[in-house]
C-alpha cells in the first residue's frame, strides 16, 4: 500500500485519503489502474484474480450497466480501490442525485464530465461532499483527435487551451482530480501544482504500435496516446490501462511490463 494522505477539498470540505503528487505511492504499481471493460461479472473477477498485485481496478459504463453493484461489492470484499466511471453528464439535479448513490456504495473515484458544465458540477460537489469519494473531472475523451475536436465538435479554440478551461472550471467547483490524456498532464500540473490529482487513460506500450498483438494499431480508438513511462515522467498521478493489459495474450507478463515502465 502505499502512503495515503488527507487531501482536503477546499470547495466542499470533504477530507479523501488519496496520495497527492507530491506523495505517491511507492510501490510503482499502484499508479496503475486497471479498467474491466466486459460486460461480464465472471470474466472481471477472473481478472481481479489473475492480478492480486493490482490495487486499483475501474468499473466503467458497460460493467456496471450489465452486473451494477455486486461488482463493487466484490472488488471491496478483495480489499481493493475502485474507480467508478460512469462520466456522469446531465442537468444538475440528476447528476446530483446519481453522484449521491454511487457514492454511497463507498467508491474511491468517480468521473463527471466537465463540459456539462459548472452547476452540474457544483451539484456533484455537493451531492459527494460527506464522502471520500474523490470525484474526477473529464476534461476531453483521449478517443478524440485534436482535428475532430475542431472539425466534429466545433471547437475553435486549440484543444489544448479548452482542456485547461474545462479544467479550470472543474476545479472552480472544487473538483480537484482530472481526467485528460497524457499528453496534457504537464501543463495542468504546471496550471494546477501538485494537489490536483491527474488520472491518465491513452496509455501504449508504443506511441506508433500497441505492443500487444490482440489490439492492433488500426482496431484502436485512442488518439491521444503516451507511452507509461512518458506520461509519468510529464506528472500523471494514475494510468488508467485496458486492453493493453485485459486483451494482451499474458495479461500478468502485460501488467508486469507496465509496471517496470511506471518504476522507471
Ligand atoms: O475516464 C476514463 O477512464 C477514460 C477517459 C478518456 O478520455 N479515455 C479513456 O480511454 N478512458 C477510459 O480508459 C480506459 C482505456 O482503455 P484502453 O484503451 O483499453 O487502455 C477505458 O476504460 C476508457 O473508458
Amino acid at each position: 500500500m502505499g502512503i495515503p494522505t488527507s487531501v482536503q477539498n477546499p470547495s466542499v470540505g470533504s477530507a479523501v485519503s488519496l496520495p497527492s503528487s507530491t506523495n505517491l505511492p511507492l510501490n510503482p504499481c499502484e499508479k496503475l489502474i486497471v479498467a474491466l471493460d466486459t460486460d461480464s461479472l465472471e470474466q472481471a473477477l477472473e481478472w481481479v484474480d489473475l492480478l492480486p498485485q493490482v490495487l486499483w481496478w475501474k468499473v466503467g459504463s458497460e460493467l456496471f450497466t450489465a452486473v451494477g453493484s455486486p461488482i463493487l461489492q466484490a472488488l471491496k470484499e478483495r480489499g481493493k480501490r475502485i474507480f467508478l466511471d460512469l462520466k456522469l453528464h446531465d442537468i444538475p439535479n440528476t447528476v446530483g442525485r446519481a453522484t449521491r448513490v454511487a457514492v454511497s456504495y463507498g467508491v474511491d473515484l468517480l468521473t463527471i464530465h466537465a463540459s456539462g458544465g459548472s452547476a452540474m458540477m457544483r451539484a456533484a460537489a455537493e451531492a459527494a461532499q460527506s464522502s471520500s469519494c474523490r470525484l474526477l473531472a473529464v476534461t476531453l475523451l483521449t478517443s478524440l483527435s485534436p482535428e475532430q475536436v475542431q472539425q466534429e465538435l466545433g471547437i475553435g479554440e486549440d484543444p489544448a487551451d479548452y482542456i485547461l478551461h474545462l479544467a479550470q472550471l472543474a476545479q472552480a467547483q472544487g473538483l480537484t482530480g482530472l481526467v485528460c490524456s497524457p499528453q496534457e498532464v504537464s501543463r495542468l500540473r504546471q496550471a494546477f501544482g501538485s494537489e490536483v490529482l491527474l488520472v491518465t487513460p491513452g496509455i501504449r506500450f508504443s506511441p506508433t504500435n500497441t505492443g500487444n498483438d490482440a489490439l492492433h494499431r488500426l482496431e484502436d480508438d485512442q488518439q491521444r496516446i503516451w507511452t507509461p513511462a512518458r506520461a509519468l515522467q510529464a506528472g500523471a498521478d494514475y494510468l488508467v490501462v485496458g486492453r493493453p493489459v485485459t486483451a494482451a495474450p499474458d495479461p500478468v507478463a502485460a501488467f508486469q511490463q507496465l509496471c517496470d515502465a511506471a518504476a522507471h
